[in-house]
């Protein structure tokens, strides 16, 4: 059960195999412009590529994209926000609404005007648009750069309580005790593909 990638080539790159079993945080670092946003889009079936995807067995041939892409969510380092208001661009308010404490967002932020939302609080009001659609897969790119200790340490327990809950994790992260608190397994992106670190 989980995310099964095999074989998966396309944009001159890969191929690519690796998987991530449900209630698993896998990390996946490597230098700047080696690739790894490319996988993860890849994988969302966001850039063209040819290979094998499965979620718990079923191919994503078998769904249709806009399903695909709810089960299995990609959350890029900088989000696009296309709404004037933050709360107008969450599947379910209510939802979104019990996560601000958790992630350290004050309540009134839901009816903000995205232009007055800071950088760092925009990055976990994206996630927090991910997790309200309860995907099966988060694909996260660099979910907590740039964020201060307190508020990468909130982020992470809200990740694993999506993993206790079965969900699974892809992270793109280039800290090694970001890897040590959250990998269970870990990747690294190189010039020859994916090298397995643990
Ligand atoms: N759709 C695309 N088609 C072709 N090339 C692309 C496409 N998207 C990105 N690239 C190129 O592929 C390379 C890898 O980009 P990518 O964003 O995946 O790197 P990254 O490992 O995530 O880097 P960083 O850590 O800096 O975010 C870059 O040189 C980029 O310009």
């Amino acid at each position: 059960m989980g995310l099964q990638v095999s074989g998966v080539v396309g944009v001159g790159r890969g191929p690519f195999s690796l998987s991530v079993p449900r209630g698993q945080c896998v990390l996946l670092s490597g230098p700047s412009g080696s690739g790894k946003s490319l996988l993860l889009r890849m994988i969302a079936d966001l850039d063209p590529n040819e290979g094998d995807v499965l979620l718990d067995g079923l191919s994503r041939q078998d769904v249709s994209a806009p399903e695909w892409r709810r089960r299995v969510v990609y959350v890029p380092a900088e989000s696009g926000w296309w709404e004037d208001e933050v709360g107008a661009h969450m599947a379910d308010i209510e939802a979104a609404r019990a996560l601000l404490g958790p992630m350290c967002l004050p309540p009134a932020i839901l009816s903000s005007p995205v232009s007055r939302v800071s950088t760092g609080e925009k990055q976990r009001l994206a996630l927090i648009r991910a997790l309200v659609r309860k995907p099966d897969m988060l694909l996260l790119d660099e979910p907590t750069s740039g964020l201060d200790q307190a508020s990468t340490r909130a982020v992470e327990a809200v990740l694993r309580q999506r993993l206790e809950a079965g969900a699974g994790v892809l992270m793109v992260s280039h800290h090694e005790e970001q890897a040590a608190r959250m990998g269970n397994a870990h990747y690294r992106m190189s010039p020859h593909g994916l090298e397995a670190v643990r």
